[in-house]
């Protein structure tokens, strides 16, 4: 698996320093409240794990498996809702936490879907942001790096379910497509 990668653009010491500091960014925004973490499956699975553990909080947590990529390097365009939250968020300070924010057709779905909900407050916290990826309108409220216009993997970021468990995120070497 590691073979099949040319660039390593976030190592773990990298992907360690985005979660102190975004834990630490969240534990001082949301001090004294109780917000309800929501994580977006699969791809957040590593990060939301290592996020919560730099959170000084008591937060609830849950999770919405929503999917649009099926299988290749390009968003299908159309999001489907594979499993909703059990938790009723009206009234709630929600915080989705993502992986990877790209044409924006997730958080957009989620945000239509979920603040219909009426939860006190939405707000969004991803690894990795890719602003040249956007289709649609979509923003973050806290990011840990601005990605370059490339297809990554690692981290919890796949290319056809593959490459989920490598502990960085990096490039795949072009053969690696040209192979599938
Ligand atoms: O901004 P977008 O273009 O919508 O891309 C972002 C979404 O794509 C990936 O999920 P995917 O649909 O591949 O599902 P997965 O997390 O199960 O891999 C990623 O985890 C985000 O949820
Ligand atoms: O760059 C990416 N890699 C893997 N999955 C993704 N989903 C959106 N963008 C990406």
């Amino acid at each position: 698996m590691n073979n099949d990668i040319e660039r390593v653009l976030y190592s773990q010491d990298d992907i360690k320093a985005a979660c102190q500091r975004l834990g630490a960014q969240l534990t001082e925004d949301y001090a004294g409240k109780r917000p309800l973490v929501i994580g977006v499956l699969k791809g957040v699975i590593f990060f939301m794990t290592d996020l919560l553990r730099e959170m000084d909080l008591m937060a609830d947590l849950d999770f919405i498996d929503v999917s649009s990529y099926h299988g290749g390097t390009a968003s299908t365009g159309e999001v489907t809702l594979e499993q909703d939250i059990s938790t009723d968020i009206k009234d709630r300070d929600v915080i989705i936490v993502e992986d990877i924010l790209d044409s924006g057709r997730t958080l957009a779905y989620l945000k239509d879907f979920l603040e219909a909900r009426q939860p006190r407050s939405f707000k969004v916290c991803t690894l990795l942001d890719k602003p040249e990826g956007r289709v649609v309108e979509a923003r973050a409220d806290y990011v840990g790096f601005n990605v370059p216009n490339e297809f990554l993997v690692g981290y919890g970021l796949d290319y056809q379910e593959f490459y989920r468990n490598l502990p960085y995120v990096g490039i795949l070497k072009p053969e690696v497509y040209a192979n599938k």
